[in-house]
């Protein structure tokens, strides 16, 4: 099937993209849009919040990225995404596992996989998303800001590999058996609205919520991940899909409790906690913008 507009988006590990996108790829799929996920490891070094599945851990029986396979084919029925891939195939890039910094921030596992996605080389991963850009011809890319959102090493690579990627694709004289050259038009990067983070972190400490985003102030400091509001470029409103999102997350039990923070926020806040997805513009010319100076498309302009 066709589509005269496509989406790419690249993420790290099965879950990642319901949680930054999961409204805005519902929303873009009922609207008889292209939208393609590329996963780059099966987050095969997760946690497991299931009891009776502790044994496919890594350092057990090490099946859970094969579970999590399942658990992505799933949330993208929800979603009705029906392009996903794999970057160089399942199991290509090993999931590299991470572990927290006394700082709070998230840094690699100390002893990675030989074929963790965090020692792959820029050029092999990013040919293999090259091969795809050139397939699949989308106008917009979405992926992971420099710092991976929060940090996660898996992240920081595929923030690398696809904007590394997009450059390479559009180079004529670059690997032609990869495909005819494609230049994305758009290139956008995952955000959170700093304003709504605090709206949200207001609202769950007004309900007596202590322990979601434990340590997080509303009116102090917050973590990277969050983004001020002069740098955000477009907010996809996105609430008639937001039930979509949860569904799609409610598919991860192995990662995403339903009375977690991510849940807590929903119940508190209603719909605009998840159901509008906020992007900063890489590249590209901002196109039709609303009052708040935001596009409400990721296409506005193309
Ligand atoms: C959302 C996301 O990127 N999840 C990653 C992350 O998971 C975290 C990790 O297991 C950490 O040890 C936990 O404390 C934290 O709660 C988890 O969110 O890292 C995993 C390992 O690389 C990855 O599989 C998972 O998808
Ligand atoms: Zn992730």
């Amino acid at each position: 099937m066709s589509f005269d507009q496509r989406l790419l988006l690249v993420h790290a590990h099965p879950d990642d993209e319901c949680i930054g996108n999961g409204a805005t790829m519902a929303k873009y799929v009922a609207d008889g849009r292209g939208v393609t996920l590329v996963t780059c490891t099966a987050g095969e070094m997760g946690e497991i919040l299931v009891p009776e599945l502790e044994h496919l851990a890594a350092d057990k029986e090490d099946r859970l990225g094969e579970h999590r396979k399942g658990e992505i084919a799933n949330a993208m029925q929800v979603l009705g995404v029906t392009d996903h891939r794999w970057l160089g195939g399942f199991g290509r890039f090993r999931d590299s596992g991470m572990k927290w910094h006394d700082d709070g921030y998230a840094i690699p596992a100390d002893d990675i996989h030989d074929n963790a996605f965090w020692a792959a080389d820029l050029t092999v991963a990013a040919d293999y998303l090259v091969e795809i850009i050139r397939d699949v011809r989308p106008q917009v890319l979405a992926t992971y800001d420099p710092f991976g959102g929060y940090g996660h090493p898996d992240h920081i690579q595929a923030h690398r590999v696809a904007m590394y990627a997009a450059q390479l694709a559009a180079v004529p004289s670059y690997r032609k058996d990869l495909g005819e050259p494609w230049e994305i038009a758009k290139i956008y990067w995952n955000a959170m609205s700093e304003s709504r983070m605090r709206a949200g972190l207001r609202a769950l400490r007004d309900a007596g919520d202590s322990t979601s985003f434990e340590g997080m102030d509303p009116d102090g400091p917050l973590p990277p991940f969050v983004t001020a509001d002069e740098n955000l470029a477009a907010a996809v409103d996105a609430q008639d899909h937001v039930e979509q999102k949860l569904d799609a997350l409610r598919a991860y039990p192995t990662q995403v409790t339903t009375d977690g923070p991510f849940f807590a926020l929903s119940n508190n806040v209603g719909s605009t906690a998840w159901g509008i997805e906020y992007y900063r513009i890489v590249k590209g010319e901002l196109g039709e913008r609303g009052e708040d100076g935001l596009e409400t498309d990721l296409f506005a302009g193309i």
